[in-house]
């Protein structure tokens, strides 16, 4: 994936804010991305545009070559999108999503079934696969959710959050997912604010502040690069925060 210039303005006049401005950045095949930055920094808005729900003021996106300013159906097609706050219909059954979703992006209904017994093993989902996701746990619903956002094979995975509300074994659910994705040579972007997840699970990470990168590389080069010990710490000295000494305070 390519993104490039991508510029997105709110509002007019001096209410205006640049919540994305001129951002570049490039994910390979086989690698996980981190895009991190602080409340506001425009993650959000970034990933809205990547999926074509938002239209850029300037920039573009390319998935495989194929641009969401020209082809936005075409790039839905391309990216599968797991968010904490994704819903799942209530009332289907996880086989009945997999199913909903398989048709949408018109899948034959063999592929469609083989694609849901791939899944089903994959995410371990056959012990509640015939119950309505009203039911499930918050770890069986993630697991679901893992499945929908696959089920159409795309070559480009973005996680908003992925593991908000999850505890260790649905985090490590998450996470084996993310690798599996990796082997399978997907181009996988992570938002989260979870510095620690992020340093074990990126490969590369891009630090938004402002709608503007102020680093990016791999954590070793980041580290060289700021003379930090952590990303933590480039995180406080790009917001301009000191963490308070224990010596300091009476
Ligand atoms: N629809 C909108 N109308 C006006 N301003 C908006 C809109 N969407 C986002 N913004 C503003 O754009 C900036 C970037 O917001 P965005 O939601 O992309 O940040 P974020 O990095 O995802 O933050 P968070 O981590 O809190 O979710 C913020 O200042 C936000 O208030």
């Amino acid at each position: 994936m390519i993104v490039r210039d991508l510029t997105k303005r709110f509002g007019r006049g001096a209410d205006q804010v640049v919540a994305v401005d001129a951002l570049t950045f490039e994910v390979e095949r086989g690698e996980v991305y981190g895009l991190l930055g602080p409340n506001g920094a425009g993650k959000t808005t970034t990933l809205r545009m990547i999926l074509g729900l938002l239209k850029p003021d300037s920039g573009d996106v390319l998935i495989d070559g194929v641009s969401v300013i020209k082809s936005a159906d075409e790039v839905k097609r391309r990216i599968g999108f797991v968010s904490a706050s994704a819903g799942l219909y209530q009332w289907l059954t996880t086989r009945e999503h997999l199913a909903f979703f398989a048709d949408a992006y018109g899948l034959s209904p063999e592929r469609s079934h083989n694609r849901a017994e791939e899944l089903a093993d994959l995410l371990d989902l056959r012990e509640f696969w015939d119950r309505r996701c009203a039911v499930l746990s918050t770890g069986q619903k993630q697991r679901a959710n893992l499945a929908r956002s696959l089920v159409h094979d795309p070559p480009l995975m973005l996680f908003d959050e992925p593991t908000r509300g999850l505890d260790i074994v649905g985090t490590e659910v998450v996470f084996d997912f993310i690798r599996h994705l990796k082997d399978r040579h997907k181009a996988i972007v992570v938002c989260t604010h979870r510095l620690d997840e992020s340093e074990r699970l990126c490969d590369r990470f891009g630090l938004l502040h402002h709608g503007r990168l102020k680093h990016e590389g791999r954590l070793d080069d980041l580290l060289g690069q700021t003379g930090c010990p952590s990303l933590v710490a480039i995180f406080n000295e790009m917001l301009g925060h000191r963490p308070v000494q224990a010596s300091s305070v009476n």
